[in-house]
């Protein structure tokens, strides 16, 4: 049994004859807060819903994935079930992704809580998981939670709304969370916030994070380790601070570069 929270041993992806991941191998350990970059269709969505088998239909994943230990690829849907939301959960760039348009907040939430305690054959009562429900969304430090339980998705801000979804995520206590551009649809205030906030949550329950992002100053921000794609490989990794100060491929120094030129243009000329 690996002691990796996550084994991506030589995965490729295909889909018909084209080749979109090209044997790539990565590694997470517990506790380990991994930043995956690359610029847009470098293949960095498609590793993280492989590593949870979620490819999309046509898409093929070849060589190894191992989440907690449990093989992925070609595994039964069934057991891949199992896998998602216990030792690996997934927040998107999207919360309404993952959010119920219908369904009040504090609904959405108790499923997720009461399927948790099933798995663990825990039983619940309404109170209970009510109390587990505010818990959470106090975790996330949102606002009135009272009030916020009985709110549509569409009743709150985007920010609010990729706390909830943040929340249905740490409810079943996963080993790693996933984090697929979740400040991208957001204002630079809003994406500050919800960085500190999943930087915190993952440290305190010493849970480990595997964050996908193009934007280098933000993954220099929550990762301790990078790991670069480009063309659908992995050009280069190694700690923030190794990578940050002596980039070695080409590519990864005009990321750098890009994100330079990028900086001195919001500075105000004196
Ligand atoms: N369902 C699909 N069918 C066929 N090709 C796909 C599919 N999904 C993604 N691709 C292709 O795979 C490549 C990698 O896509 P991926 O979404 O992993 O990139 P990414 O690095 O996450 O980019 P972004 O930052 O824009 O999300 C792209 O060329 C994309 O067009």
């Amino acid at each position: 049994m690996s002691a990796l929270v996550l084994d991506i041993d030589r995965l490729s992806i295909t889909s018909g004859a084209r080749r979109l991941v090209e044997e790539i191998s990565l590694r997470v350990a517990p506790g380990e807060r991994v930043g995956l970059i690359g610029e847009s269709g470098s293949g960095k969505s498609l590793t993280a819903l492989a590593s949870v088998g979620l490819l999309a239909e046509g898409l093929v994943p070849s060589g190894s994935i191992r989440l907690g230990g449990h093989q992925v690829v070609g595994a039964a849907d069934s057991a891949l079930a199992k896998l998602r939301g216990e030792v690996a959960a997934m927040v998107f760039q999207e919360p309404l992704t993952a959010l119920d348009p219908l369904m009040p907040i504090g609904r959405q939430l108790a499923e997720v809580v009461r399927r948790h305690a099933r798995r663990n054959r825990h039983s619940m009562d309404r109170r209970s998981v009510e109390r587990a429900v505010l818990d959470l969304v106090r975790q996330v430090s949102l606002p009135h939670p009272d009030r916020l339980v009985r709110s549509f998705p569409h009743e709150i801000s985007g920010g609010q709304r990729q706390r909830v979804a943040i929340a249905m995520a740490l409810a079943c206590e996963p080993q790693l969370l996933i984090a697929d551009e979740p400040t991208t649809a957001l204002d630079v205030t809003t994406q500050a916030e919800i960085l500190t906030l999943l930087r915190d949550l993952v440290t305190a329950r010493n849970m480990a994070l595997l964050f996908i992002s193009h934007d280098l100053p933000v993954v220099a921000g929550i990762a301790e380790r990078v790991i670069v794609m480009r063309q659908g490989a992995i050009v280069e990794e190694g700690t923030v601070s190794q990578v940050f100060a002596k980039p070695a491929h080409a590519y990864t120094k005009s990321l750098m570069a890009a994100a330079r030129s990028f900086d001195d243009a919001l500075e105000i000329p004196r």
